[in-house]
């Protein structure tokens, strides 16, 4: 970029992680609408506040309300909100926090772009397997119903496309397990990992 130059800061993201006595990350969640994204990213930080860990949920439906209402849902527009979603949590990140991000996601490429926005060890991708039929039972927002009956254009698993994470660091089968069983997973990841 011409003209615009770097500024190293005096303060690091080790300083600010070592003042917060944690191991700062992004557990991405990825899934189908109504696969569990935002229960369990909310349940999972209500576990990690409890423990007294500093974190910070970006929820899909949230973000479209602000920072990102200029978008929609073509393809092009959610390359671009995972990219404005990518940089954002970033910053979280960089400031020291334990984020989780609750968005469909649904294209690997932007999700390894993400993936490289940060070091190796501080991306986490959770891909939460329901299957289809599992969560247009479940149906939460009546979105599905609505996707079926033609009134909402480009639905995720309807009529545009998700790519199933090849290689996620974690794979939790929300069709089946329990909400505690699911984030129990996570917890045991996170200490296993040193993150937590
Ligand atoms: N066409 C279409 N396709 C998918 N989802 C739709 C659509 N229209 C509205 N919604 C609602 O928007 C939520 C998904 O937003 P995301 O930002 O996570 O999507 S994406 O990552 O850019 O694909 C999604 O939230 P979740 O159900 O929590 O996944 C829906 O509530
Ligand atoms: N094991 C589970 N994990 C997550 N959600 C579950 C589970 N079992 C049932 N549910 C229900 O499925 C729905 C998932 O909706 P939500 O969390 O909004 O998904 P998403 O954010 O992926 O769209 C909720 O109504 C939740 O109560």
């Amino acid at each position: 970029m011409s003209n615009i130059v770097w500024h190293d800061q005096a303060v690091t993201k080790a300083d600010r992680a070592r003042l917060a006595k944690q191991k700062p990350c992004l557990v991405w969640f990825t899934g189908l609408s109504g696969s569990g994204k935002s229960t369990i990213a909310n349940a999972l930080e209500q576990e990690l506040h409890r423990r007294g860990f500093h974190t910070y949920l970006l929820d899909g439906d949230n973000v479209r309300h602000g920072l990102n209402k200029d978008l929609g849902f073509t393809d092009e527009d959610r390359v671009e909100n995972i990219r404005r979603i990518g940089e954002m949590a970033k910053l979280f990140v960089d400031a020291g926090v334990i984020v989780m991000s609750a968005f469909i996601s649904p294209f690997a490429a932007e999700r390894d772009m993400v993936r490289g926005l940060l070091d190796t060890e501080e991306f986490i991708e959770v891909y939460m397997n329901a299957p289809l039929d599992v969560c247009e039972e479940r149906d939460p927002k009546g979105l599905y119903q609505k996707a079926r009956r033609g009134e909402i254009q480009n639905f995720t698993g309807i009529d545009s496309a998700y790519e199933i994470p090849r290689k996620p660091d974690v794979t939790i089968d929300t069709g089946t397990l329990p909400v505690e069983a699911c984030v129990g997973r996570l917890i045991d990841y996170m200490e296993a990992n040193g993150y937590i």
